[in-house]
């Protein structure tokens, strides 16, 4: 696994990729776009902050990247739509700088309560002032947090410990999340209204871009503060700096900005207010805090390699480790099953269904739906259809997906049917798992009994005498050797469907030579990569 990193990582932290022998770390700071456009195609997965914009243009020139790995926690730096239809996965580092971040959040606001930033450098350039720097206690005031997240639930802690009233503003969180940290939940206009400072802990998205404004701004107390550790645009940059100029705002203490590094004159000149204290997005510059991120990020690439589940995938859907653990022993059951039969299906499916019967069905099979689909789509789409995409891929195809669970079985503990219709009829393929091994028990209506080899013919014919001999003696003549052979019949000398494993793929010529023997009414050959 080829690994890129392109912006600043712990080295620490990325001690587990290091150490792998399956895997190359490059570390590129500061690449122009173009020149990350240019060798971005040769990895397999990207490390970054929040410095590198994973947009469209990038994921298009990554023609081999299986995961994007943030090593932090917003993720507004990566387009994840885009990613996910081309069945990228993208992982983050949800907690590793949690604390940093509700620390910092209060450093600036201290800051700001004690004029540091203005007697630091009036008592280094000789200077003993005191007066024009009198402060504000936190104790007994109201602190408004909107988003009572990860960092936010911290900041409430801490402003807590100071003796400060918390008022919390979380349309998304149990009101027994509020209650568990001893705050009010409250709607947003009693934060704009009640709060003396207002911070702000959600992620930058479409709801929440400028979701504070200068209608918010006019309901505000007289003198308030305003911090912004999470993410810039969420405070509307113009409206701030409005607020600021008719000193209705006190101070504001702001890590992030709409432009990192600033830009326009907007935001270059919200950052040079005299009563704006700024830092360069440093909520999660500490050394603690990017050890704990990049650990993060490098177990998950890891997991990826080993093919254990991932725990901070954002584009993966999520199943509950318990029914992971029932479902993982039928995963390669599925896909096997998907595999094969892709081969064998006529093409424009309309409509796949998988069919769960015996024990298996007492779980949500969702795991096996979507992984027997990714199977069963990766050989006719451009992109890699893995788990990511999968549901994504059938629905772009027009196919609808039904998934059957029974717990009633004729002969099976367990038993896993998937049916492809298209306009041309509908295929079938059962299967189950026997001492841990993929037996295939049924195709179309033939009961069968095979495992899965790498290379295989499937041949349908009205059974006569001597057929088996003719097709074993094709293959001898063309040196392919049979390694196993399964005979379906419904009757004697009715339809018969035989399935051959054979030591090497078999060559256009053979198998046309085959069909002619044989008169065969179906005959495909079939190759499972995913088996050995
Ligand atoms: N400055 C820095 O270096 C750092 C910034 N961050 C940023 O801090 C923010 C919070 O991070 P976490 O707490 O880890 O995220 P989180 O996902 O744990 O918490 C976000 C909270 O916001 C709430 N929320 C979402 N939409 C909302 C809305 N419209 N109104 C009110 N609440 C809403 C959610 O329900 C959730 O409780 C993110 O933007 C993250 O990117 C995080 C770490 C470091
Ligand atoms: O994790 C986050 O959301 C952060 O804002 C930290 O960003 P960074 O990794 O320091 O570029």
């Amino acid at each position: 696994m080829k690994v890129l990193i392109t912006d600043e990582i712990s080295q620490e932290g990325l001690q587990p990729l290091l150490d792998d022998p399956r895997i190359t770390v490059d570390v590129q700071l500061g690449l122009p776009v173009a020149k990350l456009h240019e060798i971005i195609g040769g990895y397999d997965a990207i490390i970054t902050r929040s410095g590198t914009r994973v947009d469209p243009p990038l994921i298009d020139h990554a023609e081999r990247l299986k995961i994007i790995a943030r090593a932090g926690v917003g993720i507004d730096n990566v387009d994840v739509e885009y990613a996910s239809n081309k069945g990228i996965i993208v992982v983050n580092a949800p907690f590793g700088n949690t604390n940093s971040a509700a620390e910092h959040t209060l450093a600036l606001l201290l800051t700001l309560c004690r004029n540091i930033t203005l007697a630091n450098p009036s008592l280094k350039s000789g200077e003993w002032k005191r007066a024009p720097f009198t402060g504000h206690e936190l104790k007994g005031r109201t602190l408004g947090i909107i988003g009572l997240g990860k960092v936010g639930g911290r900041v409430a802690l801490r402003a807590k410990a100071f003796e400060m009233e918390v008022l919390v503003h979380d349309p998304y969180i149990a009101e027994k999340r509020a209650e568990d940290f001893g705050v009010k939940l409250v709607p947003l206009e009693d934060i704009i209204r009640y709060a003396d400072v207002i911070s702000v802990h959600t992620p930058l998205n479409d709801e929440t871009r400028g979701m504070i404004g200068t209608e918010h701004f006019a309901g505000m107390k007289n003198g308030v503060i305003v911090i912004n550790c999470a993410r810039g645009g969420i405070i509307d940059e113009a409206a701030m700096l409005a607020a600021l100029d008719s000193g209705k705002v006190l101070g504001a203490g702001f890590d992030v900005f709409s432009e990192e590094p600033p830009a326009s004159e907007l935001v270059k000149q919200l950052i040079a207010h005299p009563r704006m204290v700024v830092t360069p997005h440093l909520g999660a510059n500490t050394f603690e805090a990017q050890k704990n991120v990049a650990v993060d990020v490098s177990r998950e690439l890891v997991n990826y390699l080993d093919g254990r589940p991932m725990e901070n995938a954002v584009n993966i859907p999520r199943f509950d480790p318990d029914l992971m653990d029932h479902m993982r022993p039928f995963m390669g059951l599925v896909s096997q099953m998907g595999d094969f039969l892709s081969q064998l299906a006529p093409a424009n499916p309309e409509k796949i269904i998988f069919t769960y019967n015996g024990k298996l069905a007492r779980y949500d099979c969702a795991p096996l739906t979507v992984c027997g689909l990714a199977a069963l789509l990766n050989r006719h789409t451009e992109v890699e259809v893995n788990m990511v995409n999968a549901r994504l891929v059938a629905r772009t195809m027009g196919m609808v997906v039904e998934e059957v669970r029974t717990t009633e079985t004729e002969s099976f503990s367990n038993l896993v049917t998937l049916a492809v219709h298209t306009p041309e009829g509908k295929r079938t393929i059962a299967g189950t798992l026997f001492e841990g091994k993929v037996k295939i028990v049924k195709m179309r209506d033939f009961h069968t009994d095979f495992t899965p080899e790498p290379h295989m013919l499937v041949i349908s014919y009205e059974d006569r005498p001597g057929l088996i001999g003719k097709i074993g003696t094709i293959l001898g003549e063309e040196n392919v050797n049979i390694g196993n052979m399964n005979l379906g019949r419904r009757a004697k000398a009715g339809e018969a469907m035989v399935v051959f494993s054979i030591d090497s793929p078999a060559s256009e010529d053979v198998v046309a030579r085959l069909a002619e023997a044989t008169q065969a009414s179906f005959l495909k050959q079939v190759h499972m990569a995913s088996v050995s």
